[in-house]
C-alpha cells in the first residue's frame, strides 16, 4: 500500500508550551517536537552508506545548478570540520532527541558574542509549509535577481536539491529574557521583506536553538572595496526595505552593522539577521528634552544646574549618573546612544546604516575604531566639530565640552574626508556626480539630531537608493544586454 504523506504544516503549529518556559501565544520553544513526528517512510532508517551516495549525488547535482560564486563558501562544505567543531556539533545533536533525523549538520559557519550558528541541511523539508524559503519566492526580492540567476534558466532538475537551515544555538549563558525577546521578535517580523525569518526554535534544558533559512552571502571585507555607485544603492535599498518593515512595526535593531546584513553580490539580495540586542520603541523609556519642543528644552536646560555651562566640571559631583540602553556595536552607535539619551527612537538603526555607508565611500573598515564610549565621541567630534557635537549634547541635556586640538570648531565635510580616504589624484578636487549624490544621502543618515535624520521610509523614495533600479519599462523588455547597473540618466 502506498504511503499518503502527511498534511504539510506550519513548522510553528508544531511549537508547543513547555512548563519551565512561560506562554508567549505562538512562539513556544518545544523540547519534544524532534521526538513525536517520525514518519515511518522507510526514509529515516536508511544505511550510512546510501546516504553517503545520496549526498554525493545531491552535491554534484548542486554544482551543476547553483553556478559557484566568486564569493560564496558552498563548495568547501566538504572539507573536514576541525575536531573540536566536530565535538560541538556531536554535542549539539545528542542535546535534542530526534536531531539527526531532521537536520544534518554540515558546518560552522558563524561564531558571535551570543551564539554559534551552523549551515545544516533540513532534512523534513517536504513535510512542512515552506514559505520562508528564499528561493521558493524570488519575485518578492528587491531588487529582482539577476537575469542569470533566475530559475528559469536553469534546466529542470531530476531531483529537488537539498534545503539549507542556519541553526543558530544560543549560548546558555544568555538570560532566557534576552532569548525570549529576540523568538517573539523574529515572530512577529517573520512576513518581513529582507529580513531572515524565525522558522522554529527549540529548547532542551537550558539549551535553545532558533532554525533560520540559510542565506548564502559573502564576507563584507571581500566586496565593500570593488563596489560600484550603483552597487551600493542596490545594497542600501535592500537594507532599508529591510529595516523599513523593522521599523513599521515600531522595532529597534540596536545592532545595524556589516556581519547582520547578510548580502550576496552576485545575487544582489540581501537580509537582516540578529535581533538579539533588538527592543521595542519605548520600552524602558524615561522622558528625554530631545522629545521636547525648543521652548521647553531652553526652559529646562536654563532650570537645570545652570553654573554646568560655564567650562569645567564639579570633582565631588554628587548627582546620579544617568542611565540608558547602550547596547550595540562600538563604531555603529548613534550620538544619542553616546550621550545616554533615555527615550532612543528607531532613528539610532539609521545612523548605523550611515556608518555603514562612510565605510563603503571611504573604502576603510572599520571606519571608526573606538575602544570606548569616550573614544568613540571624540572621533564623531573630530568630523562634525566642537559647535554641532555643543548642539548634539543639548538636544538630550548634555554639555559637550573639549580642548583636544585635533577637534576643530566646524569639523570636516563628507566630500573631503571620502577624498582623503580613498587617495585621489591632484587633480580630483572633488567627487564626481554620482558619487556626490550619495554624500548627499549619507549626510541624512549621519545627521546629529535623530529627529532630521532620515526615516527608513524616506530614504526608500531617496534618489539615491533609485540608482541601479530597473525602470518598469527596462523590466518589462527582453534585451539581454540590458544593464541593471545602468546609472540614471539623471546623475550622469
Ligand atoms: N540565516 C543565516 N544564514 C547564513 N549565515 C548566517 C545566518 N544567520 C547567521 N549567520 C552567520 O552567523 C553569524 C553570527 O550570527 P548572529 O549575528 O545571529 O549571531 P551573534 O552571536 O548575535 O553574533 P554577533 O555577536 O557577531 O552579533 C553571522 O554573521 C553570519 O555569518
Amino acid at each position: 500500500m502506498a504511503t499518503v504523506a502527511p498534511p504539510r504544516r506550519s513548522r510553528e503549529e508544531s511549537f508547543r508550551i513547555h512548563d519551565d518556559v512561560p506562554s508567549t501565544g505562538d512562539t513556544e520553544m518545544n523540547e519534544h517536537d524532534f521526538q513525536d513526528e517520525e514518519v515511518d517512510d522507510g526514509e529515516t532508517e536508511r544505511g550510512h552508506e546510501a546516504e553517503q551516495v545520496e549526498e554525493q549525488e545531491q552535491e554534484e547535482q548542486e554544482e551543476q545548478e547553483e553556478p559557484e560564486s566568486e564569493y560564496t563558501e558552498s563548495s568547501d562544505d566538504d572539507m573536514a570540520v576541525d575536531s573540536n567543531i566536530q565535538y560541538d556539533m556531536d554535542k549539539l545533536q545528542d542535546s535534542f532527541p530526534g536531531f539527526r533525523s531532521k537536520y544534518r549538520l554540515i558546518k560552522r559557519i558563524g561564531e558571535g558574542t551570543f551564539s554559534t550558528v551552523y549551515k545544516a541541511e533540513d532534512l523534513a523539508y517536504d513535510r512542512y509549509d515552506n514559505s520562508w524559503d528564499f528561493d521558493r519566492d524570488s519575485d518578492k526580492w528587491t531588487p529582482p535577481p539577476l537575469k542569470s540567476y533566475s530559475s528559469g534558466d536553469h534546466q529542470p532538475s531530476r531531483r529537488r536539491k537539498p534545503k539549507y537551515v542556519a541553526i543558530k544555538k544560543i549560548y546558555v549563558t544568555s538570560s532566557p529574557t534576552r532569548i525570549l525577546n529576540e523568538l517573539e521578535l523574529l515572530h512577529d517580523l517573520r512576513d518581513c521583506e529582507n529580513v531572515c525569518p524565525l522558522i522554529t526554535a527549540f529548547r532542551a534544558t537550558d539549551q535553545v536553538v532558533a532554525i533560520l533559512p540559510y542565506f548564502r552571502h559573502a564576507d563584507f571585507r571581500d566586496y565593500f572595496r570593488k563596489m560600484t555607485v550603483p552597487d551600493i544603492a542596490i545594497y542600501l535599498r535592500s537594507l532599508f526595505t529591510a529595516l523599513a518593515s523593522v521599523h513599521r512595526q515600531h522595532i529597534l535593531h540596536r545592532d545595524i552593522k556589516p556581519t547582520n546584513f547578510l548580502y550576496d553580490p552576485e545575487s544582489r539580495r540581501g537580509v537582516l539577521v540578529d535581533f538579539g540586542l533588538a527592543e521595542r520603541e519605548g520600552s524602558e523609556c524615561k522622558p528625554c528634552l530631545c522629545h521636547d519642543d525648543y521652548q521647553t528644552r531652553k526652559a529646562r536646560l536654563a532650570n537645570h544646574n545652570p553654573k554646568a555651562t560655564i567650562g569645567g566640571y564639579p570633582k565631588q559631583d554628587t548627582r546620579p549618573s544617568r542611565r540608558a540602553n547602550r547596547a550595540g556595536t562600538r563604531g555603529f552607535r548613534a550620538p544619542e546612544v553616546l550621550f545616554k539619551c533615555t527615550e532612543q527612537t528607531t532613528k539610532i538603526d539609521i545612523w548605523s546604516v550611515g556608518v555603514i555607508l562612510l565605510t563603503i565611500l571611504s573604502k576603510r573598515f572599520p571606519f571608526f575604531n573606538s575602544a570606548d564610549d569616550v573614544e568613540a565621541m571624540i572621533e564623531i567630534a573630530t568630523i562634525f566639530g566642537r559647535e554641532k557635537m555643543k548642539e548634539a549634547g543639548k538636544l538630550h541635556g548634555c554639555a559637550f565640552e573639549t580642548t583636544i586640538p585635533t577637534i576643530g570648531s566646524g569639523g570636516f565635510s563628507f566630500e573631503r574626508i571620502i577624498l582623503w580616504s580613498t587617495c585621489r589624484s591632484d587633480s580630483e578636487k572633488t567627487l564626481p556626480a554620482d558619487e556626490k549624490l550619495a554624500v548627499e544621502f549619507l549626510k541624512r543618515c549621519l545627521d546629529l539630531d535623530p529627529r532630521h535624520r532620515i526615516s527608513a521610509e524616506e530614504a526608500l523614495e531617496h534618489e539615491f537608493l533609485q540608482v541601479g533600479m530597473l525602470s518598469s519599462s527596462e523590466r518589462a523588455g527582453d534585451d539581454d544586454e540590458m544593464d541593471i547597473l545602468q546609472v540614471r540618466a539623471s546623475i550622469a
